[in-house]
């Protein structure tokens, strides 16, 4: 089936045109809010609020240097420092945004404020996952125009999966994966802690906690696999951004991770990211809501 004129392209890995963020001063506000929240949400440790600014300084400039437009979500006084992470509150179908309802509790002001905003802002907004429903947009990795991968897990659950195949339509194929326990309904584990996109037929996983449905699926579609060692899975070596195919953004501490992207043919970029990624684990694709890739 062709992809009509106004559809948007859904894949992970093209060149990206236009992506939401939240800065630290919209997310974080001050190094009172971080010392106030960081041990309720579950962050490992305590951000610093400056180096915090400074690291998502040179994330952007990466991300504008290929050529995107970065659009700033606004601060708004429901918001924890988790909104932060602006790809878990909303994905994407055809049609336009869709937005998520959030598994994690503290995180359930953050899909309107982006709606409000996408709205503001002349983004369509093709849906919603409510009510019961649960889906956050890191357990969510399109593929390609018409197979899109969606984790089972404690942040995404059955309702929100059966919510985002009614709005995404019969023409998508939604690959289920469902994750393993690991640690808890507490810890963050999103689909995307164990898979990144690397370009059309290349990912980059954790494969010791992939579920092995969701992984046969991918061999059997022709992707290739870059593994990420087993001691640079906890310092998210798995949690890499593609700026443009083979062109990615990842964490500085996962030599192995990195050598073998660029054996792979890509181009690393790699960030300081003790505060915005590492005592909240939300990596490069966490820090990012990519609405429009080439
Ligand atoms: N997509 C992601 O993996 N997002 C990371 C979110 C981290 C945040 N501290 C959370 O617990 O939701």
């Amino acid at each position: 089936m062709s992809v009509g004129m106004n559809e948007l392209k859904l894949n992970e890995v093209g060149r990206l045109k236009r992506v939401a963020l939240r800065r630290p001063e919209q997310a974080m506000l001050s190094q009172a809010k971080i010392d106030a929240e960081w041990k309720p949400l579950n962050y490992h440790t305590r951000p610093d609020f400056e180096v915090a600014i400074a690291e998502h300084k040179r994330l952007v400039e990466i991300i504008q240097g290929v050529g995107a437009e970065v659009i700033y979500l606004p601060a708004q006084e429901s918001l924890t420092m988790d909104s932060l992470y602006v790809r878990d509150a909303a994905t994407l179908c055809a049609k336009g945004v869709i937005l998520c309802n959030m598994g994690k509790p503290a995180r359930a002001a953050e899909p309107g404020v982006h709606g409000e905003h996408f709205r503001k802002a002349g983004i369509p907004v093709a849906g919603a996952i409510t009510g019961e429903g649960k889906v956050e947009g890191g357990d969510i990795i399109w593929l390609d125009q018409r197979h899109v991968g969606i984790a089972r897990g404690y942040r995404t659950n059955a309702e929100g999966i059966r919510q985002f195949k009614e709005i995404v339509g019969p023409d998508v194929h939604v690959e289920v994966a469902v994750l393993p326990h690991y640690k808890g309904p507490f810890d963050v584990f999103h689909l995307m802690s164990i898979i990144s996109p690397l370009d059309e037929k290349l990912q980059l996983v954790y494969s010791p906690l992939m579920p092995v449905t969701f992984r046969e699926w991918l061999l059997d579609h022709g992707h290739q696999l870059v593994e990420v060692p087993e001691e640079e899975f906890a310092s998210m070596g798995c949690n890499v951004l593609a700026i443009a195919p083979r062109e990615v953004v990842m964490v500085k501490g996962n030599p192995e991770t990195q050598r073998r992207m660029e054996a792979a043919g890509c181009k690393v970029h790699v960030i300081d990211a003790d505060a915005i990624s590492v005592p909240g684990e939300g990596g490069p694709t966490c820090l990012t809501r990519p609405l429009i890739r080439a």
